[in-house]
């Protein structure tokens, strides 16, 4: 089969609606491609006593989050142009190609609200995609599950509004009990992460679905502010970038010590949307992770009144606009450990 995707990137070409399952090939270079489905690649290498690990690197989950979406096609260029030598299995994702065409967050639902959902949650077109996509990833850790590779996950997102810390991750709860791992959070900040909130509650998001199912230190990572495609020049992503390359070219990287520039949060609590009613009481537009006063109501919702008690408190992802039982807001604190 000839490489069609350097006439046109993979991106294009899922933005063009031509990409859907193919059937697996080679590049020059011997590496192996498969086309899973729309906007779904996946490329392992030549000869798999070479592979060191299986990575999943997925965007677009959001359809308006296209920093991510840019890099992820430039990384996938360069595999597919041979500038890059593969010594993973790697799935690259985009995540929501029709809100990518569109240029909004999501259609009908938002779509990371809805992966390990229960069989009875409505149907939709985010609901199937999402279905899909678990399908995805269970089949392709489904190989590291049994012979015990490193399987890795990074969920590439942007925020709605600025933040005073421009990359961060969310940490998922880790399953069987286990702690946080610092090794991942070293790692994190070697690919430019400045913070890291550890989220100690199960979640519906993509990394939370590959954290649990399929066992993948998994992570959400936001890398600035959603812009439209061609405007994301403001965010510098060449660290993430070479941390990505690092991995696809088999390297896990040398740092294991957390940098003492890193900053270590915990989710406090989580301001969902119980009524039609729910009123925020802070700014929207407030930047991530400003600070908020002991005593600061946040929001009101019927009843009930949302006050800050936490020392050290800061906002994440204040947001009024959406569904009842969605989430409005995240307060976290600074952590002191890796424990759950
Ligand atoms: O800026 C915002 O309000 C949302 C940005 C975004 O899409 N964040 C993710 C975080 C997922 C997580 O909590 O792991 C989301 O809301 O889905
Ligand atoms: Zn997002």
């Amino acid at each position: 089969m000839s490489n069609s995707f350097l006439e046109q990137s993979f991106l294009e070409q899922s933005l063009a609606g031509k990409t859907c399952i193919s059937l697996p090939y080679c590049l020059p270079n011997g590496t192996h491609v498969q086309v899973m489905d729309e906007g779904v690649i996946r490329f392992e290498p030549k000869d798999p006593s070479d592979r060191q690990l299986d990575v999943v690197l997925s965007c677009g989950i959001h359809g308006n989050e296209t920093a991510p979406i840019e890099l992820l096609d430039q990384i996938i260029s360069q595999i597919l142009e041979g500038q890059l030598r593969v010594r993973a299995r790697v799935l690259c994702v985009f995540g929501n190609v029709e809100a990518m065409r569109q240029g909004v967050r999501c259609l009908d639902q938002d779509m990371n609200r809805l992966f390990c959902r229960l069989p009875d949650v409505g149907d939709g077109f985010e609901a199937r995609r999402a279905a899909m996509l678990e399908m995805q990833l269970m089949r392709f850790f489904s190989r590291s599950i049994q012979d015990g590779k490193p399987r890795l996950h990074y969920d590439l997102h942007t925020a709605i509004h600025g933040s005073l810390i421009e990359k961060f991750a969310i940490y998922p709860l880790p399953p069987h009990g286990r702690d946080f791992d610092p090794l991942q959070v070293a790692r994190l900040a070697c690919a430019g992460v400045d913070a890291v909130l550890l989220q100690s509650t199960t979640s519906t998001t993509f990394s939370f679905f590959s954290s649990q199912h399929c066992g993948a230190a998994a992570f959400t990572v936001e890398l600035g502010r959603a812009m439209p495609f061609g405007q994301n020049t403001a965010v510098d992503l060449s660290k993430m970038k070479a941390y990505l390359e690092g991995l696809i070219s088999g390297e896990l990287p040398d740092c294991d010590v957390v940098p003492a520039h890193l900053s270590l949060f915990k989710v406090s609590r989580e301001i969902v949307k119980q009524s039609e009613g729910f009123v925020l009481r802070i700014d929207a537009q407030m930047d991530n992770f400003a600070p908020l006063a002991i005593g600061t109501l946040l929001a009101e919702d019927g009843d009930v009144q949302y006050v800050v008690n936490e020392a050290n408190a800061r906002l994440i992802f204040p947001n009024p606009h959406i569904d009842v039982g969605q989430r409005a807001a995240l307060v976290v604190v600074p952590a002191q450990g890796y424990s759950r």
